[in-house]
């Protein structure tokens, strides 16, 4: 996409976001409440048209593509669609059997209900109604149902809300074979720092409603913080010391003080130091800022 901007009555949400996302690519699009990340998933799924700007997925416009586009792009929004009366497993053949028609010889659509039940940890409760469901299962039979069809590309917003451990541990499980071995295109939001970090190949953080930062966790932690933070203890004192290089300053450090150092701790900067600092950085200003990649 690019140029994107995107305005509810006078208000500018997108200030013109430019990027891409490539076949098999799993993308976090971090950023705080607010800060334009649903209206830009909406968009993308051709749910709202933008105000301005150039946006195309599987190479089509979201807003012109048909049916057989529709079948090939999977979504998990934030809102709950209630199928409260259902039972788990005829909801998701119903919806499965929407995805038949567009299946082809290498591309088989839709999952098989059984396999699907199993990805997403919801085998036992196959045959209860969705209604009877706690939330977390409810949340997994929205990721089922954004995967039944077997999507090329998927948008997931805050998949994981109201994950337990072992759910949450499955979804990623789940995310990284989808795009390891079924080469599925993932772009999804999360307010969950670590699992951005697990998942994703690519990180934007969104801001404002412009990207302030797009890269892997490792490079923007480099080029944002770019600091390790080393801590020691010598003749009982404490000592805390930033640099850019902690493998030479801890060598430096131990050669320098042959009588021993204890309770020596290094700590690399984190993803949550990058997105905090990124944020903050761009919290006060409304002026365009430099992107860091
Ligand atoms: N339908 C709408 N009408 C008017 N304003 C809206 C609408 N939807 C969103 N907004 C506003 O647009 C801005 C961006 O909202 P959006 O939901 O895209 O943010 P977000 O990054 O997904 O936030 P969160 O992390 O809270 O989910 C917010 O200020 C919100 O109030």
């Amino acid at each position: 996409m690019s140029g994107l901007r995107m305005s509810y009555g006078p208000r500018e949400v997108l200030k013109g976001l430019d990027f891409e996302v490539r076949r098999g690519e799993v993308v976090a699009l971090l950023g705080p409440n607010g800060a334009g990340k649903t209206t830009t998933i909406e968009i993308l799924e051709g749910f709202r048209k933008p105000s301005d700007g150039e946006v195309r997925v599987l190479g089509e416009s979201p807003l012109t593509a048909d049916e057989t586009w529709r079948s090939r792009v999977g979504v998990v929004l934030q809102s709950w669609r209630d199928h409260g009366r259902w039972q788990v497993r005829e909801l998701l053949e119903q919806f499965g059997s929407y995805y038949a028609p567009y299946a082809t010889s290498d591309h088989a659509r839709p999952y098989d209900t059984d396999e699907l039940l199993e990805r997403v940890g919801l085998t036992p409760q196959a045959g209860s109604k969705v209604k009877s469901l706690s939330g977390g299962q409810r949340r997994r039979l929205d990721v089922a149902i954004g995967i039944v069809g077997r999507p090329e590309m998927l948008f997931l917003d805050e998949p994981t809300v109201g994950f337990d451990p072992v759910a949450r541990r499955d979804f990623h499980a789940l995310v990284h074979r989808l795009s390891d071995l079924e080469d599925t295109t993932i772009l999804l939001t999360t307010h969950d720092l670590n699992e951005a970090e697990k998942l994703a190949d690519r990180i934007l953080i969104l801001n404002h409603g412009r990207i302030v930062a797009d890269g892997s966790a490792a490079s923007l932690a480099e080029q944002i913080s770019g600091t390790t933070e080393v801590r020691w203890t010598h003749h009982g004192e404490a000592h805390v010391h930033t640099t850019a290089d902690g493998t030479a300053f801890v060598r430096d450090l131990l050669a320098r003080h042959p009588d021993g150092i204890a309770d020596l701790e290094v700590r690399r900067s984190t993803l949550e130091d990058t997105y905090l600092a990124m944020v903050a950085r761009h919290e006060e200003s409304e002026e365009p800022r430099e992107v860091v990649a």
